[in-house]
């Protein structure tokens, strides 16, 4: 099971990720309490060790625009959160960034991760990073294919029960692993690595 944690903001938080054993760390590089400036983000993901893959999270800003963001932030991967066409996926391309589409089922149907050119799909509440659960039972009429992320509401308690429900190919979280909206619990963050890898 794949696991990424997101909206990391410190040097701690960082570390307790990595000794946790998170596959994946995100740092959110557009409006949010998360946000980081790219500078920031710069200097925390060069304390990731390189198996893990350094995320920027962008939403609400044009692709090109998300894409400047990651690169000034010294990130492997850009994640592009929102209702983007395949054409803004296009515009990345180029760019030396892995891709990762996040969306929910209210933004799109195509629900097969490569559709655009991604590396990872990843499914998450129409709210990104609210800590809101969505309906997972909606998977059941539309089941994503390849390597995509449940994300959305998840935490150490749920995760497991949410795995079993959706069976994705791996997880995402943020709100679940607070101790306070935007401060990160960093026991919080081992229960659920250790949970969402005993649940696969
Ligand atoms: O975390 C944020 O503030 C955020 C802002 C803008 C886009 C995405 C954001 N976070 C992503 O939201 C999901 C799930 O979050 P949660 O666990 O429900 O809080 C996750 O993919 C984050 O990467």
């Amino acid at each position: 099971m794949y696991v990424k944690v997101c909206g990391v903001r410190t040097p701690g938080d960082v570390a307790a990720a990595v000794e946790a054993g998170a596959d994946a760390i995100g740092f959110v590089l557009t409006e949010s309490v998360r946000r980081l400036e790219p500078a920031a983000a710069r200097e925390l993901a060069a304390a990731v060790p390189e198996h893990i893959l350094t995320v920027g999270v962008a939403a609400g800003v044009p692709a090109a625009e998300a894409g400047q963001l990651a690169l000034a932030a010294g990130v492997r991967a850009l994640q592009l959160h929102g209702p983007y066409p395949r054409e803004a996926f296009d515009e990345l391309a180029g760019l030396p960034l892995r891709l990762v589409r996040a969306t929910s089922l209210d933004e799109t149907a195509e629900l097969t991760a490569g559709a655009y050119g991604e590396e990872l799909l990843l499914l998450d509440s129409p709210v990104a990073g609210s800590g809101a659960q969505w309906d997972l039972a909606r998977l059941n009429q539309a089941a994503p294919q390849g390597h995509w992320l449940l994300a959305g509401g998840l935490n150490p308690d749920n995760v497991a029960a949410a795995i079993t429900a959706a069976r994705p190919w791996g997880v995402d979280v943020s709100s679940g692993v607070e101790s306070t909206r935007g401060v990160k619990d960093h026991a919080r963050i081992r229960a659920f690595v250790a949970a969402a890898r005993a649940a696969a």
